[in-house]
């Protein structure tokens, strides 16, 4: 997405991303002032979510102002919301929470949320200190997504042996030439040398017979009477160097063996990601399997007893959003999700699920917070996990976990809001099964904003974002509860703490769709 410029043709992507932006556009303006606005119902510019944003920024104005204001800190273990963090999470280490900055700490006295760059650098971390399971070779047609374990080297040159690079004749000598009865194929035997003065029809990707000093395009030849061959190149084309008569280059439209590289040559490093362009390199270079990192494996616990799996929500109860997105989100960004299962809000099945689990990473979805039946922190609490980060200065999604359950075991705790759970996904699961997966992390890129969007007093906020002519349009239902921002979004916006003015560079997090499969 580095880089890019406006999508697609007018008539398609440019007319759907049209349509979505009309209704999701947040950067209050766009390429032709006002009419996305002015194109919404009185409702939709009323945008019920922006007011309650405004309400959360409010309160959370109010809520996280800290004793220098004057206010209290809600937050604080005992008198707020959040649920106080076991002693694993104090002494966290190197990793832990405690490793939250100074700047932090003056901002949210007692408050041990971790700045968001840093939950990412610790999940990242996180995954360094398990140890890998060995490489696996797996057939081409399975390793779409994987990482390579080890350089991809060239079995061979490429070509293999001196091809003609288009449909003609191979001369040798300065024309004319007398043609050949027989010509020769894409995957005929190399035929016998050529004479000076002699010509044979070829074919793309047909074996050059030796002593062939050009191919000439069959658009460029023309026969006499006599059958025999002469150049009528195009004057662009056809040196004169032999008084008048124009000649074929030396090696014209032949490729000769090795071009591209030769056997042995290193044509990927370790830790490339595997992609379909990437599949037909190695098939080219002679591969029939490929040696890769295995996929993590990970178990997503849904949790929550107001989740139906089927038909539209009714009598309270909602549609688990969360089941259906998260396993091919996972599988995008190298995970091979083993299991997904519902829980409901039982915290005797939630300690079942979790310390019964074989897998490298333990998703869950809600119960982080502090309710009644939020059973994650007293279930990692039970078992003694370490909590490495608890809570993050990042908006939505602030009470997502990340605790190490086992040596080889990993917990992501996902917030309910399924907006929270993305964010979620992208600061802790992704750096995890980046590290796991062996993948090297893609270097950053920014856009400038289109407009400006505003953030939280402290935290850093991520907003679905498309990009349009290389700047980043921020979304309109970006709330936490929300899916329809970030369902026509192309990244996700780094705002930092304060907000962002039109023209500001934020950094973009991709979103993996072109490794979904
Ligand atoms: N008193 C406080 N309450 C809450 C706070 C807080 O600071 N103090 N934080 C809020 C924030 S922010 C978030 S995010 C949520 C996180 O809550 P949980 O992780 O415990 O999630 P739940 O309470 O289980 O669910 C929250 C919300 O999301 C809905 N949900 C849950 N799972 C799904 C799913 N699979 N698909 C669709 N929607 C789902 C659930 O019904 C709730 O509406 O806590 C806030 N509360
Ligand atoms: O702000 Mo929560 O973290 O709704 O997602």
């Amino acid at each position: 997405m580095r880089g890019r410029g406006v999508r697609g043709g007018p008539d398609t992507d440019e007319r759907y991303v049209e349509e979505a932006l009309a209704v999701v556009d947040d950067s209050g303006g766009r390429g032709r002032p006002g009419e996305a606005r002015s194109a919404r119902p009185a409702e939709q510019r009323h945008d019920p979510e922006q007011h309650d944003r405004d309400l959360e920024e409010a309160l959370a104005l109010v809520r996280d102002l800290g004793p220098r204001d004057g206010r209290s800190d809600p937050r604080t273990p005992g008198t707020g919301p959040r649920t106080p963090r076991h002693s694993g999470a104090r002494d966290g280490g190197q990793d832990g929470p405690a490793a939250s900055s100074a700047a932090s700490s003056e901002h949210h006295p007692g408050h041990q949320a971790t700045p968001w760059p840093e939950a990412r650098a610790v999940a990242a971390r996180a995954a360094r200190s398990v140890r890998r399971r060995d490489p696996i070779d797996v057939p081409l047609d399975a390793a779409l997504g994987l990482v390579l374990a080890g350089p991809l080297t060239a079995l061979t040159d490429l070509p293999s042996f001196n091809t003609s690079a288009m449909d003609g004749w191979a001369v040798a000598g300065p024309g004319p030439w007398d043609v050949r009865e027989e010509g020769v194929l894409a995957g005929h035997t190399e035929p016998a040398p050529l004479e000076d003065g002699e010509a044979l029809r070829i074919a793309t990707g047909a074996r050059i017979p030796p002593d062939t000093t050009a191919v000439l395009r069959s658009e460029h030849g023309r026969t006499d009477d006599k059958g025999r061959l002469h150049a009528a190149l195009p004057p662009a084309l056809g040196s004169d160097r032999t008084g008048g008569t124009p000649t074929v280059a030396h090696g014209q439209d032949i490729r000769p063996r090795g071009q591209e590289c030769h056997a042995g040559d290193q044509l990927l490093p370790p830790g490339a990601l595997i992609t379909p362009a990437v599949l037909g390199l190695a098939a080219a270079a002679g591969y029939d399997t490929l040696s890769v990192w295995p996929r993590p494996r990970v178990e997503v616990l849904v949790l929550g007893d107001e989740l139906l799996t089927e038909g539209p929500p009714r009598d309270g109860l909602i549609r688990d959003a969360l089941g259906p997105m998260l396993p091919p989100w996972l599988r995008a960004l190298g995970a091979e999700v083993v299991a997904v299962r519902r829980l409901g809000d039982d915290a005797e099945a939630l300690h079942r699920a979790v310390t019964s689990s074989t897998a490298d990473m333990v998703v869950t979805t809600g119960g982080t917070a502090g309710g009644p039946v939020d059973h994650v922190h007293p279930t990692l609490r039970r078992m003694g996990a370490e909590l490495l980060v608890d809570g993050v200065e990042v908006r939505p999604g602030h009470p997502m976990l990340l605790a190490r359950t086992r040596d080889d075991q990993h917990l992501v705790g996902l917030p309910g809001n399924p907006l929270a759970a993305v964010s979620g996904l992208l600061t802790l699961a992704e750096p995890l099964l980046r590290g796991l997966t062996g993948r090297v992390a893609p270097e950053q890129y920014t856009l400038p904003l289109k407009g400006s969007t505003h953030g939280h007093p402290y935290d850093t906020r991520l907003v679905p974002v498309t990009v349009r002519a290389d700047h980043a349009v921020p979304l309109h239902y970006n709330g936490p509860a929300m899916l329809r921002g970030i369902a026509a979004a192309d990244a996700l916006a780094v705002v930092p703490p304060g907000g962002a003015q039109p023209g500001q560079e934020l950094e973009l997090l991709d979103l993996p769709w072109v490794w979904a499969q």
